[in-house]
C-alpha cells in the first residue's frame, strides 16, 4: 500500500467516523426526546373535585392532522390529554372530529350547547378559524392545540406550537384575552348579490401571497413542512402585477399596480418575520400592507423593508390602517384566508369586529 493509499483510506475512515458520530448523536437526542415525552405522558395524580364543580372542555380535532399516528398512538395521546385535564380537577374532555364540509364551527356550537367551559381547536389555522366562527360573540373561550404547518395564530399569540404538553399547560395557567376578529367578504364575479363571508384571525388578502399558498402542494407540505411555502413562494415571485383599486374606510378608491394586498388582524409570519409591525390583535383596527415590487431589485427592497420591520413604508411597501378595506381588481386574483387559499375573486371587503373572541393565551403585551 502506497502513502497516497494510506492517506485516502485514512480520509475515508475519518469521514465515516464523523458521519457515524453525527448519526449516533442524532439517535441519542431522539431517544432522550422520546424518554422525555414518555415521562411527560405518565398520567399525573388526580385531585378530588366534586363532580358538580368540575369544569369541562371540548376538543375539536381535525383528524387529518394526526393521520401519521396509528390507532394505538392516537388513543394513547387522547388518554394523556384526558389525564392532564383530570389532574387539574376537570372532567374528561368531550371530543369532536371535523369533516371536510364541517371544519369546526358546527362542532364548536354543539360543544356550546353542551355547556362546556372551554373549546380547544386541535388542528391548523383553518380549524382554528372555523372553531372561532362558532365561538365569536359568546363568553366561552377558545384554546389552541396547534397541529398545522403554519400555526399562524399560535405564533402571533405566543402559544407553543410544537409541544403538546406546553400547549396544554397554558390551558390551565393562562388567562382569557379578548381579541378582534376580521371578516372577509368575497365577491367572486364582481357582481355577487350575496358574497361569501368568512372570519379571519391573522390575515387575509389577494395576490402574490395567496398564489403562493395556492401553489403549496399537500404532499410537499407533508415532506418539507414550512419549507413547502418557501418553494411555492419562489415559484410565485415572478407573476405579473395586478391592477387594483383600494378604498380605506370609505375613501375614494386609489388605483395601483401591485403584487399583493394583505390585510392583517395581527402581523407575524414567524418570530423573526413580521409583515405588519404595528398590527395588534386587540386594537380594534386592521393593518394592511400593499406590496408593489418590480423585478428582482424590487423584491430585494420589499425583503429589506420586511426584514428591518420598516414601519414608514416606501414606494414598494405601503402600510395602511383602517376598519374597512375594499379591494377590487380588473382581473380575478387568488384570495387567501389565514394562510389557506380559497380561490379567485374580483372584489374583497375586509372589516373588523373588535374584541368579540375570548382566547386563552399569554398576556397580549
Ligand atoms: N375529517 C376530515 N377529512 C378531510 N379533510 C378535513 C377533515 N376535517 C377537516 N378537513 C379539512 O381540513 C382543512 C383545515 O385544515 P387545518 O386548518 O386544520 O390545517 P391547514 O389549514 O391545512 O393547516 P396548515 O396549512 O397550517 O397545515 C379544511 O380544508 C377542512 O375541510
Amino acid at each position: 500500500m502506497t502513502v497516497a493509499d494510506l492517506i485516502d483510506t485514512g480520509a475515508v475512515a475519518v469521514v465515516l467516523a464523523l458521519a457515524l458520530a453525527v448519526v449516533f448523536a442524532l439517535l441519542a437526542r431522539e431517544r432522550r426526546r422520546t424518554r422525555r415525552l414518555q415521562a411527560a405522558q405518565v398520567p399525573p395524580t388526580t385531585p378530588h373535585v366534586p363532580a358538580t364543580q368540575q369544569r369541562r372542555a371540548a376538543i375539536v380535532v381535525n383528524p387529518t392532522k394526526f393521520s401519521t399516528l396509528d390507532e394505538h398512538s392516537l388513543r394513547r395521546r387522547q388518554a394523556y390529554v384526558a389525564a392532564v385535564f383530570r389532574s387539574h380537577g376537570w372532567d374528561d374532555p368531550l371530543w369532536f372530529e371535523t369533516t371536510p364540509t364541517e371544519p369546526g364551527r358546527q362542532q364548536a356550537q354543539e360543544a356550546l350547547a353542551q355547556g362546556v367551559d372551554l373549546v380547544l381547536a386541535a388542528g391548523g389555522d383553518g380549524t382554528v378559524r372555523s372553531v372561532a366562527e362558532g365561538l365569536a360573540g359568546t363568553s366561552t373561550p377558545m384554546g389552541l392545540l396547534p397541529a398545522g404547518t403554519g400555526n399562524l395564530l399560535a405564533r402571533n399569540l405566543d402559544v407553543p406550537h410544537t409541544d403538546l404538553a406546553a400547549a396544554l399547560d397554558l390551558v390551565f395557567s393562562a388567562q382569557d384575552q379578548r381579541i378582534d376578529v376580521g371578516w372577509l367578504e368575497v365577491d367572486r364575479t364582481g357582481r355577487d348579490a350575496d358574497p361569501e363571508r368568512h372570519l379571519f384571525l391573522v390575515m387575509a388578502g389577494l395576490g402574490f401571497d395567496a398564489a403562493m399558498m395556492a401553489g403549496v402542494e399537500d404532499r410537499l407540505k407533508q415532506r418539507l413542512g414550512y419549507g413547502a411555502y418557501v418553494v411555492s413562494g419562489a415559484r410565485a415571485l415572478w407573476g405579473p402585477q395586478a391592477k387594483v383599486q383600494i378604498s380605506v374606510d370609505g375613501s375614494t378608491p386609489t388605483p395601483s399596480r401591485t403584487r399583493a394586498v394583505i390585510v392583517g388582524n395581527c402581523g407575524k409570519l414567524t418570530k423573526q418575520l413580521v409583515l405588519m409591525p404595528d398590527a395588534e390583535i386587540d386594537d380594534g383596527v386592521l393593518d394592511a400592507v400593499v406590496l408593489s415590487p418590480r423585478g428582482g431589485i424590487g423584491w430585494g427592497e420589499v425583503a429589506w423593508a420586511i426584514a428591518t420591520r420598516d414601519r414608514r413604508g416606501q414606494r414598494r411597501v405601503q402600510h395602511l390602517r383602517g376598519e374597512r378595506f375594499e379591494v377590487s381588481c380588473a382581473d380575478p386574483q387568488e384570495v387567501e384566508l389565514d394562510g389557506d387559499p380559497i380561490g379567485t375573486a374580483h372584489r374583497i371587503t375586509l372589516t373588523v369586529d373588535p374584541g368579540v373572541l375570548l382566547v386563552r393565551c399569554p398576556p397580549l403585551r
